[in-house]
C-alpha cells in the first residue's frame, strides 16, 4: 500500500507554546481517515501544515513525494480554503472565483456535488444555515481533484439528516485513488466509514491504525476505542 502522507518528527510551536511535538505519522494512498482527538488537541493545526497554509515547522511533511510547502498546496485541497472568502458574495460567485484560482477545480463535479446537497447557488454566504454552509464547503473542497482532501470537522453541528447526506456524498463521490482525512470529535459521526483512524492526543499521533483491525483485535467500535485511548485504557496494548 502507498502512502500518500507521511508525518516525521512533526513539531509546531505558536507564539511560543508547543503545539505539536515529534509527532509521526501517515495515510494510506485511498483512504478514509479519521483525525481523532478532543479539542485542543491539534487536528485544524495538523491540517493547516499538511495543506501549507502553516510554515516554520521542523520534520518533514510529505504529500506523494512533495515536501515542499507551495508544492503540497497543489496536491491538497483543505476545507478552510473557504475561511477568507467575503461572506457577502453568492455562492455561485465564489465557484467561478474557485474555477479561476485553481487549475484542478472541476466545475462539473462541483454542479454534480451541489445538486446532490440541494444548494440553491444564487444565495450568499451571509444567508446560509451552518449545515447549508458546510454543505457548500464540502462541495467546493471536493470539487477540486487533488491526491488528499482535507475535511476539519464537517458534522460540526450539523443536523443527523444532512450528515448522513454529506457521508453520502463522500462515498458516492470519491476516486479510489484519492484519499480522505477527516477529523471530529464525535467519532460515531465518522465510525462506518473509516479504513483508519489517527489519534492526536499530548501533541502527537498515539494511535495510527486500521480501523479493522481496531474492531477486531479489541472487540470495540471506533467510538469505544477512542474514548478508552483518552480515559488512559488501550494505548500501546
Ligand atoms: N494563534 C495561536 N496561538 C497560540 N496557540 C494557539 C493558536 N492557535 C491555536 N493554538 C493552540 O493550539 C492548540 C491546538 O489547536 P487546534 O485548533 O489545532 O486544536 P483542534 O484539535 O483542532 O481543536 P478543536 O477540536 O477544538 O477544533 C490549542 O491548544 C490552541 O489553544
Amino acid at each position: 500500500m502507498t502512502k500518500i502522507l507521511s508525518l516525521t518528527n512533526l513539531s509546531y510551536k505558536r507564539n511560543l507554546a508547543t503545539i505539536l511535538k515529534d509527532l509521526n505519522g501517515s495515510a494510506d494512498t485511498g483512504s478514509i481517515v479519521g483525525l481523532l482527538g478532543a479539542n485542543g488537541a491539534g487536528k485544524t493545526t495538523l491540517m493547516r501544515l499538511i495543506s501549507g497554509a502553516a510554515k516554520h515547522y521542523r520534520g518533514e511533511i510529505k504529500v506523494a513525494d512533495h515536501t515542499k510547502p507551495l508544492q503540497r498546496k497543489q496536491l491538497v485541497s483543505f476545507s478552510h480554503q473557504l475561511d477568507g472568502v467575503d461572506k457577502h458574495e453568492r455562492m455561485a460567485k465564489v465557484v467561478a472565483f474557485y474555477d479561476k484560482l485553481y487549475p484542478d477545480f472541476s466545475e462539473s463535479a462541483f454542479q454534480r456535488l451541489a445538486e446532490f446537497l440541494d444548494l440553491d447557488l444564487h444565495q450568499r454566504l451571509s444567508s446560509l444555515s451552518k449545515g447549508n454552509l458546510m454543505k457548500f464547503v464540502i462541495a467546493i473542497t471536493l470539487a477540486r481533484q487533488v491526491k488528499l482532501y482535507l475535511l476539519d470537522e464537517p458534522f460540526d453541528g450539523i443536523d443527523s439528516m444532512s450528515r448522513k447526506k454529506i457521508i453520502a456524498s463522500i462515498l458516492q463521490w470519491k476516486p479510489t485513488d484519492a484519499t480522505i482525512l477527516i477529523s471530529d470529535h464525535h467519532v460515531e459521526d465518522i465510525e462506518n466509514i473509516l479504513d483508519a483512524v489517527l489519534i492526536v492526543k499530548d501533541k502527537r499521533i498515539i494511535v495510527s491504525e486500521k480501523a479493522d483491525k481496531i474492531r477486531e483485535t479489541y472487540g470495540q467500535s471506533i467510538e469505544a476505542y477512542y474514548e478508552a485511548i483518552y480515559t488512559g485504557g488501550n494505548e500501546n496494548d
